[in-house]
C-alpha cells in the first residue's frame, strides 16, 4: 500500500496538531503535504490525500465522497483573529459595491456571503483574489482574509495607521446566530473505511495524541508562530487562546446552522449530514 498522504493547513492554526509529528516526538509513516485551505481541499477531493483539514463548507458540498475524524477541527467561539473582513466603509454602507475575496478560502468565503445576506441584508459583487490587502483593497472596497494573511494584514492595518473598518466575522457569526463557527474538519475518503480501516484508526488516533501533545507544549509552538510569521508575542498567544481543535456537541450544533443558511443562500445544494468515522450512518 501506499505511504499515506495528509494535509496540512500552511498556516499557525494548525501547528498545535502537527507540531509533534513535525518535531518527531510521535512517528508516523506518511507524508505531510502543506498548502493554504483551497489547495488542500482541491488536492483530497481529486484523490492525491488521504487524510486532510478541509474546509467545513467543502464537506457538505462533498459529503458523499468524506468521513468526519472524531475529536478534531478548527473552531472559535466568537472573536478568532483570523477570519476578518477588511473594508472601507462600514459594512452596512457597501450595497453596490464589489468586495473581493481571498483565493485561499472556503469556509469563511461563504460565511461572509452568509453574514451579507441573512445579517447585513447588503447587496454587493464578489471577486475571487490572491490574499494581498493592497491589491483587493485597489479593485474593490471590502477584502476577506483568512489565515495568517488576515492576521499580518490587520498588524500592518494597526502599525500603518490604515484607513481601514476591521470586521471579525467569527465574532459577527457569534453574535448572529449565538453559535461557534467550525471553519475546517479532518475527513478521509468514505471509500477508505472498509478496506483501509486500520490504518485510518492508526491515523485518527495518532492525530488525536498528537494534538494533545501540541496543547502541552504551546510555549514552543508559540516560539514556532513567532519565528514563522515576526507578529508580535502578544498577538501570538491572543490568537492560540481563540482558536479550538474539538469537535464536541456544540460545534455540530454549530455546523449544522452554518449549513442551514449556506443553503438558504444557494451555496450549497442541500443540508449536510455529519457522517463521523466510527459512528453509525442513519
Ligand atoms: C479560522 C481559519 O480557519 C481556516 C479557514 C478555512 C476556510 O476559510 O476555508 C479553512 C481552514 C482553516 O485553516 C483561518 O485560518 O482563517
Amino acid at each position: 500500500m501506499s505511504r499515506l498522504r495528509i494535509g496540512q493547513v500552511d498556516y499557525l492554526n494548525c501547528l498545535p496538531v502537527y507540531h509533534a509529528l513535525e518535531e518527531g516526538l510521535l512517528s508516523l509513516d506518511a507524508e505531510l503535504v502543506k498548502g493554504a485551505p483551497t489547495c488542500l481541499n482541491k488536492l483530497f477531493l481529486q484523490g492525491d490525500l488521504d487524510v486532510t483539514p478541509i474546509s467545513s463548507i467543502e464537506y457538505a458540498r462533498n459529503m458523499d465522497y468524506c468521513l468526519i475524524l472524531p475529536g478534531l477541527s478548527i473552531s472559535a467561539k466568537g472573536r478568532v483573529s483570523n477570519t476578518l473582513f477588511f473594508s472601507k466603509l462600514p459594512v452596512t454602507e457597501l450595497e453596490g459595491r464589489n468586495v473581493s475575496l481571498a483565493e485561499t478560502s472556503a469556509a469563511s468565503v461563504v460565511l461572509l456571503k452568509v453574514l451579507f445576506d441573512h445579517y447585513y441584508h447588503v447587496d454587493v459583487q464578489f471577486e475571487t483574489l490572491s490574499p494581498e490587502l493592497d491589491h483587493m483593497m485597489a479593485w474593490s472596497d471590502g477584502a476577506l482574509l483568512t489565515g495568517d494573511d488576515a492576521m499580518l494584514a490587520y498588524q500592518r492595518v494597526k502599525e500603518e495607521h490604515l484607513p481601514y473598518h476591521v470586521t471579525d466575522l467569527g465574532e459577527v457569526w457569534q453574535e448572529f446566530t449565538g453559535e461557534k463557527m467550525v471553519y475546517a474538519l479532518w475527513v478521509v475518503r468514505s471509500s477508505d473505511s472498509n478496506d483501509r480501516s486500520d490504518k485510518i484508526a492508526k491515523i485518527s488516533n495518532i492525530l488525536l495524541e498528537s494534538k494533545i501533545m501540541g496543547l502541552n507544549r504551546m510555549p514552543a509552538i508559540i516560539a514556532q508562530a513567532r519565528k514563522q510569521t515576526g507578529l508580535p508575542l502578544p498577538v501570538i498567544e491572543d490568537y492560540f487562546a481563540t482558536i479550538s481543535y474539538d469537535f464536541d456537541e456544540s460545534c455540530r450544533r454549530a455546523l449544522l446552522v452554518y449549513y442551514d443558511y449556506a443553503y438558504k443562500s444557494g451555496l450549497i445544494d442541500e443540508r449536510a449530514k455529519l457522517h463521523v468515522w466510527g459512528e453509525s450512518v442513519e
